[in-house]
């Protein structure tokens, strides 16, 4: 054809075979080509625009359902692989686990976990090592936790007087479970009588929402006006935080010892420690870090203890009004317990195998840290054949996972009965149901926690009965989730209870 005589038409087909000559080259040349896929991004913003919307694991579960369990996407300048699949949970958490061990570097954590030496931020190492092992042989053993049985049951038992008080009327649940699991949590830490309880939780609670969800700064950490401001904001609620805990540790210090408590508080636990700390000249170091341990384990005991515990108590509730069926059954297993007894106490919790199976029900479906706490990787590696450059984010969608329809029959419906006879758990074995974690960074707390909603749960299921207020349908309530660190109901849950008299 006269085409190929065209000096236009040459000249347009050598510039195509050209540019794709380049293509090709780039592509050779381009490590990322061995990323794991993920959709294409934009210059500058990367995916970030893919997350806008909704809830951030819920745009990534629709993102993993097009793109695959092992995703690439950029946030800013940052990678991120996203984990979606029982398979690659277990390659991260189990087979490859040590090199996903560390913390990614973010600046909140930064500033609120005293420069990463907490044990939810500390990287992997003997740090990190230290601080495990107190925790488990020392402030979160199941002697330790059965120590404060009587501050649970008191506290329980305040949070029942007030449902009694209201009853016939609409009772703000959410507005009584947090300061209840908060207030357990505090007493647990500084003892009964610490004037400083209330204003921890407040600044706390301030330090919470600003470390939730990704912060900009940590999406471009090359650029350093972005890092101060960030930096400048989380430091001034850090440092209302820091001088709360100095004072609780400075009451503590200087308590006589007819002051002390018959049963240790974690802070007396944490002392008690860094005196047994071998405290060396050359060590100066390890001087400045002792200090931290004891501030930041509070902080990291007081935030894994709260708001994720209050959490599961008000999602149970929540899904169990929208199911009364299973209400209904759990109600008849508690009252059946503790019947003979007339109250219920810890000692039978273990008898409420169908509660047990309500509340796994509840974590599969909302699992109070959806996306878990993200980690990094020290070494380059590579996982199904793709090819993960060291220091890549990685973020295990641990919500996605409890709602797989590959691994759950009619996935997104409450049925408690599929955990009666099976031997699934949340202790980090069964890689589709993690609700806290798996692997060398597993949470560390469960044994504080269930306790915690076990007894609340079945307090409020023993001695009341509940309606939803002004005649809404269960079709009707809200379970909408709200943004940040942990995935709380977003609005109060409010129910009407009926004093249940055998
Ligand atoms: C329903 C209650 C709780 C849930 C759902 C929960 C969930 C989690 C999750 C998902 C992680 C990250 C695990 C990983 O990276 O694989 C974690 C870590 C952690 N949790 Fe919990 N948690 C709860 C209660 C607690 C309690 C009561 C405490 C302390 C008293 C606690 C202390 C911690 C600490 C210190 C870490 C950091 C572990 C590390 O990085 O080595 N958590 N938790």
């Amino acid at each position: 054809m006269e085409l190929h005589n065209d000096p236009l038409s040459i000249y347009l087909i050598t510039f195509f075979l050209f540019l794709l000559v380049l293509f090709k080259l780039f592509q050779k040349q381009d490590p990322n080509t061995k990323l794991p896929p993920g959709p294409r991004t934009l210059p500058l913003i990367g995916n970030i625009h893919q997350l806008v919307g909704s809830l951030t694991h819920h745009r990534l579960k629709i993102l993993a359902d097009k793109y695959g369990p092992l995703m690439h996407l950029k946030l800013g300048e940052v990678s991120n692989i996203i984990v979606t699949s029982r398979e690659m949970a277990e390659e991260i958490m189990k087979t490859q686990d040590l090199n996903f061990s560390d913390r990614p570097n973010l600046i909140s954590s930064r500033i609120v976990s005293y420069d990463a030496t907490s044990i939810s931020f500390a990287p992997h190492g003997d740090y990190w090592r230290l601080l495990r092992k107190l925790c488990t042989v020392e402030l979160l053993t199941t002697k330790r936790v059965q120590s404060f049985r009587f501050i649970r049951e008191e506290e329980v038992s305040e949070l029942i007087k007030k449902v009694s008080a209201s009853e016939g009327c609409v009772f703000n649940l959410s507005e009584h479970v947090y300061p209840l699991i908060y207030a357990i949590a505090a007493r647990a830490l500084f003892g009964k009588k610490s004037r400083y309880q209330e204003v921890f939780i407040k600044t706390i609670k301030k330090q919470l929402s600003l470390i939730g969800g990704f912060s900009v700064a940590d999406l471009y950490p090359s650029i350093g006006v972005l890092q101060v401001r960030a930096k400048r904001k989380v430091e001034e609620v850090h440092r209302e935080v820091d001088k709360v805990l100095q004072d609780i540790i400075d009451e503590h210090k200087n308590r006589k010892s007819e002051q002390r408590e018959t049963v240790e508080d974690l802070v007396d636990v944490l002392l008690r420690f860094q005196s047994e700390y071998p405290l060396t000249e050359d060590n100066l170091k390890a001087v400045i870090q002792v200090r931290n341990i004891i501030l930041i384990d509070l902080q990291d005991m007081f935030i894994g203890g709260g708001e994720t515990a209050a959490s599961t108590v008000e999602w149970t509730m929540s899904e169990m009004i929208k199911n009364p069926n299973v209400m209904e059954k759990a109600q008849a297993e508690v009252r059946k317990v503790f019947g003979s007894k007339g109250y219920v106490d810890e000692a039978e919790l273990h008898q409420l195998v169908y509660l047990k199976s309500v509340i796994k029900e509840t974590m599969r479906l909302h699992p109070p840290v959806p996306l878990l706490i993200p980690r990094i990787n020290r070494e380059r590696c590579q996982i199904n054949g793709y090819e993960i450059p060291a220091k890549t984010r990685v973020i295990i969608n641990a919500w996605a996972l409890g709602r797989n329809p590959k691994y759950w029959v009619d996935a997104e419906s409450f049925q408690p009965e599929r955990f009666l006879n099976s031997s699934i758990d949340f202790k980090g074995t069964n890689f589709e149901f993690i609700p806290f974690g798996a692997g060398r960074r597993i949470c560390p707390g469960i044994t504080f926690a269930t306790p915690n909603f076990e007894l609340t749960l079945s307090r409020l299921l023993y001695h009341f009965d509940w309606k939803l207020p002004n005649n809404m349908k269960i079709e009707e309530l809200d379970m909408t989730e709200s943004y940040g660190a942990t995935a709380v109901r977003k609005s109060d849950l409010c129910l009407i209870p009926i004093v249940y008299r055998p």
